[in-house]
Order: structure tokens, then sequence, then C-alpha cells
């Protein structure tokens, strides 16, 4: 299935991007993956080269699924399985810093988790034990290359190595919390960057943010808190932004993961991660990961 789709790079969109505008959609496809099915239908399109990309609504195409509910593991696990090595996310962020106005874009380089343990937020453990690398939670060479393109965005700035912080909603934070997270050293906040980031890592994915302004949070205590309406104002000119930057960015990350010039190269950091006996090793568990690395713990 892998090399009949020959789909290389992914694109998760989130709240107020739910599709790819101005590309051909080839087929749709639908896989079950040991960990149940994908939010909604993955679209497979063509880039104007002719490589096919995937595109998947993280909440379903008509937001219905909450950041908790995310199948975030069948997600990752279906984009690997069709090939996938390089993910674009795009996630709609509150700014916890006066100089990221709404709008504006960040790629941030490090991540706190402020989720509550709701979420399945690996691929292993019953009866494999292994552990992934995590300290650059999102990938340089994707960041990198995002960011030369930042001239299409217009009068609005692309801010790189920042700091996000997800949170497990879906409530908005407190005041407190807000201002908690500033003194934490946290630049912008959502809902979705975990377990994503952490589960693409276990697949071996090359995985980056690209996350838009829509929001200042609750911080400015003489202003009025974040809502989903000013939130979705703000999409309307973010969606728009982020059409522009993906027109730019797709063919050229699509090349750069086709010659193998993305750099760090994820593949074979796995597997040498295992900590369990082969002997003492569940069949069952073994049997699902190698749908995701086939091989490695077999
Ligand atoms: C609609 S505001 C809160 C919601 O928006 C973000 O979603 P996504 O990251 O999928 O764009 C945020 O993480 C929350 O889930
Ligand atoms: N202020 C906020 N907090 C959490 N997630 C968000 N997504 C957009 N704005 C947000």
């Amino acid at each position: 299935m892998a090399d009949k789709h020959d789909v290389k790079i992914a694109v998760i969109g989130g709240s107020g991007l739910y599709n790819l505008e101005n590309l051909e959609v080839v087929e749709e496809v639908n896989p079950e993956t040991p960990w149940g099915f994908p939010s909604d239908k993955i679209i497979i399109s063509k880039l104007p080269s002719g490589d096919k990309i995937a595109f998947l609504a993280r909440h379903g195409r008509g937001h219905y699924l909450t950041p908790t509910e995310v199948p975030v593991r069948a997600n990752i696990a279906a984009l690997k399985f069709l090939g996938v090595e390089a993910i674009l996310a795009f996630s709609a962020v509150g700014s916890l810093r006066e100089e990221i106005p709404p709008c504006d874009f960040v790629l941030p380089d490090q991540l706190i988790d402020r989720t509550r343990g709701l979420r399945p937020s690996t691929f292993f453990g019953e009866g494999l034990v292994a552990h992934a690398g995590f300290a650059d939670p999102f990938h340089q060479g994707i960041a990198d290359l995002v960011y030369k393109h930042r001239g299409v965005m217009d009068q609005y700035t692309l801010h790189q190595n920042k700091t996000a912080v997800c949170m497990e909603g879906p409530q908005f934070s407190t005041r407190a919390e807000s201002h908690m997270y500033r003194s934490w050293g946290a630049d912008i906040i959502n809902m979705s960057a975990l377990p994503e980031a952490k589960l693409a890592r276990e697949a071996e994915i090359a995985y980056q943010m690209v996350c838009m302004s829509t929001d200042y949070d609750c911080w400015r205590v003489e202003e009025e808190a974040v809502t989903v309406e000013t939130v979705m104002e703000n999409m309307v000119t973010n969606s728009a932004n982020a059409r522009k930057l993906l027109n730019a960015v797709l063919p050229d990350l699509d090349k750069a993961v086709r010659d193998n010039t993305l750099l760090p190269d994820l593949k074979g950091t796995m597997k040498f991660s295992g900590m369990t006996a082969k002997e003492k090793r569940n069949p069952d568990t073994v049997a699902k990961l190698e749908y995701l690395l086939p091989g490695y713990y077999i």
C-alpha cells in the first residue's frame, strides 16, 4: 500500500484549516490501523511536480473531535503506513507574548506538556518497552525550510525558536495559569501539540508544528479573555496565509524528503530503542508494532 501511494509528506490541519485548496485530489483513504481509524479520511492530492501528498483534518472535517478525543496514534500510524516521512502540522494557538500578535505565525522548537494523562501518548507498553529521544521535540530541518519562505506572509511575522505549552482543554486557561506559563518561558499555547509530536517521533517521522496566533489568551489583565469567536475570526486571515505558505513550502519539503537531504534524518533512530528481552516481548504488541516499524522488534 505504501508503494502504491508513494506519499512522503503530510499536512495535518487544525482548527480552521480543514482542507488544502488548489491541489488536485487523487483519492481519499481510510486505513484501519492497530490503533483504530484516523480522525477522518486522509486526502491524497498531487503537487505541481506530480508527487503525492497527504492531508488529514486533526479534529475531522466538521470539527467533531475535542483535542482529548483525537485518535492521535491512529493518525500517525495511518500516515506512516502511507509512507509519510515528514509532517507539517498546523495549529491555532494563543499568544503569551506581546511581540506575537494575532495572525503572526510561530515555529516552536520547544514544548511543555500540560496534558493530563488522558491521551494515549505512546505506541509502546503492554509487554514492549522502548524509549524515544525527545529533547528537541520539533524538526529543525523542516523549521528552517519553512522559515526560508516567510516572505509570502506579507505584513505578518513568522517567528522561530519559541516555546509552546500544550494544555488539556477543552476549556481555555485561567488567568493565573496563563501568567504561570509566561513565567515558565512559554511563548504560545495550544491543546494539540501533544501527543502528536511524541508519537511522530516514535514513528520516526520528522514533525514540525506551524502555529498560527489567534489571540492573547487571558494574561493581558485589562483585556477580554480568549473566546472561540476571536479564534475563528483571526483564522480567516491565518488560513489564507497558511495556504500561501503551503504553496511555497510543500514542493521544497517534498523534494528534500525525496532527495534525502532533510536533516536530522530520523530513520533508524528507534531500531535500538527497545528495552524488553526478546523472550519477554508480548507477541500481540510486537505484531501491532510491525505495522509501524516493520522488522524492528520481531
Ligand atoms: C478553537 S480554539 C482551541 C483549539 O484550537 C487549537 O486547535 P488545533 O491545534 O487543532 O488548531 C487548539 O489546540 C485547541 O484545540
Ligand atoms: N488561548 C488558547 N489556549 C489554548 N489553545 C488555543 N488555541 C487558540 N488559542 C488558544
